[in-house]
């Protein structure tokens, strides 16, 4: 029997049947671009708090850079490595690239969800928006925060940014169609092979990682983007999974039967062209994506090892792309 048969249900990492189930997320309000909504749009008065290795989290990082947020929304960046008590506030002495809670003074991210929510049962999960105003957590759910950063504070962006639209109205139903098979087969499908404590699931999970990464290689064999060749939040969220494929789910996850930099070179072409938009390449650190993955799930790697490659070289010199945002 695995020790995770003693842990809390929502502790575990897999089911009895080997199969990973990620959990709902549970704080799901909305800022709104209204003076009168209970969260309204207002420059400084909201917070991200971020792992830089969690592709959910890097998400909001990289449409706050895109978006040209960085002066409207403050950032605490926790520790790579998520042990038991999950993940941890360091400064940058201790872990470089962290950034200290200097709001709430928490030691752990768990403080701020009890804090929030004294009876919480959740998981303590990356990213949070937090408002400053209300001493509360808004929404931890990537997908809303990205939708929220994407246009409720266009008021306080710089005029070229306002225009930058990554989820415009005429494009929705095709990139809601897009979102949903990359993030069911390819965002949450590594953690699905990888975090298999069975084989049956795992090569389920894997095979369909690879099916999906084959179809999205036919689109961009003729696609700038992967939506009516514009850059939109489908791209931003299929990236942050790419970035991280060759140097930590091909190996650690399992997720072996290609490589982005060997077999996909549709796909290395965009997420080189993805790195090199302004402001992306800044959000990714390396250090934090490899030590987080290999050296805070011991039921996968005992020993913390983290291997030396950092994937395709992904700043090689590239065309400028045509369509920006919508
Ligand atoms: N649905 C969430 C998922 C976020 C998520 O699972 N974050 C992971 C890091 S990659 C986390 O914080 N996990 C902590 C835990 O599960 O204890 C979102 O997209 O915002």
């Amino acid at each position: 029997m695995s020790s995770q048969q003693n842990m809390p249900v929502i502790q575990r990492w897999a089911n009895d049947k080997g199969e990973f189930h990620r959990q709902v997320s549970s704080f799901r309000h909305q800022v709104e671009a209204n003076p009168g909504a209970k969260f309204p749009a207002e420059p400084n008065r909201y917070h991200l708090y971020v792992s830089l290795a969690c592709p959910w989290a890097h998400r909001t990082l990289i449409v706050r850079a895109l978006k040209g947020l960085e002066k409207v929304i403050t950032v605490s960046v926790v520790d790579f490595l998520m042990l038991d008590k999950g993940w941890k506030f360091s400064t940058p002495e201790e872990c470089p690239g962290a950034i200290p809670d200097e709001l709430n003074h928490a030691k752990y991210l768990r403080d701020l969800y009890f804090f929030v929510e004294p009876e919480y049962t959740g998981r303590f999960t990356v990213p949070v928006l937090w408002d400053k105003k209300l001493n509360t957590i808004v929404n931890n759910e990537s997908s809303e925060i990205i939708r929220m950063l994407n246009t409720a504070f266009d008021e306080y962006v710089p005029r070229d940014k306002q225009s930058v639209n990554f989820y415009p109205e005429h494009l929705r139903a095709a990139i809601d169609e897009v979102n949903s098979w990359v993030y069911d087969n390819i965002n949450n499908g590594v953690y699905k092979s990888g975090f298999a404590t069975k084989q049956g699931p795992y090569e389920e999970n894997c095979r369909k990682v690879f099916e999906s990464l084959d179809r999205v290689e036919g689109i961009l064999a003729n696609h700038e983007f992967l939506v009516s060749d514009t850059l939109t939040e489908a791209d931003i969220r299929l990236f942050t999974t790419v970035v991280r494929f060759d140097p930590v789910y091909h190996g650690h996850f399992k997720c072996n039967l290609k490589s982005i930099e060997k077999d996909y070179p549709h796909i290395l072409r965009w997420t080189r062209l993805m790195y090199q938009l302004p402001g992306v390449a800044q959000t990714v650190n390396m250090n934090h994506i490899k030590g987080h993955y290999y050296m805070s799930h011991k039921q996968i790697n005992p020993n913390q090892v983290v291997p030396l490659g950092n994937g395709p070289d992904l700043s090689s010199p590239m065309v400028k792309p045509k369509n920006y945002g919508a």
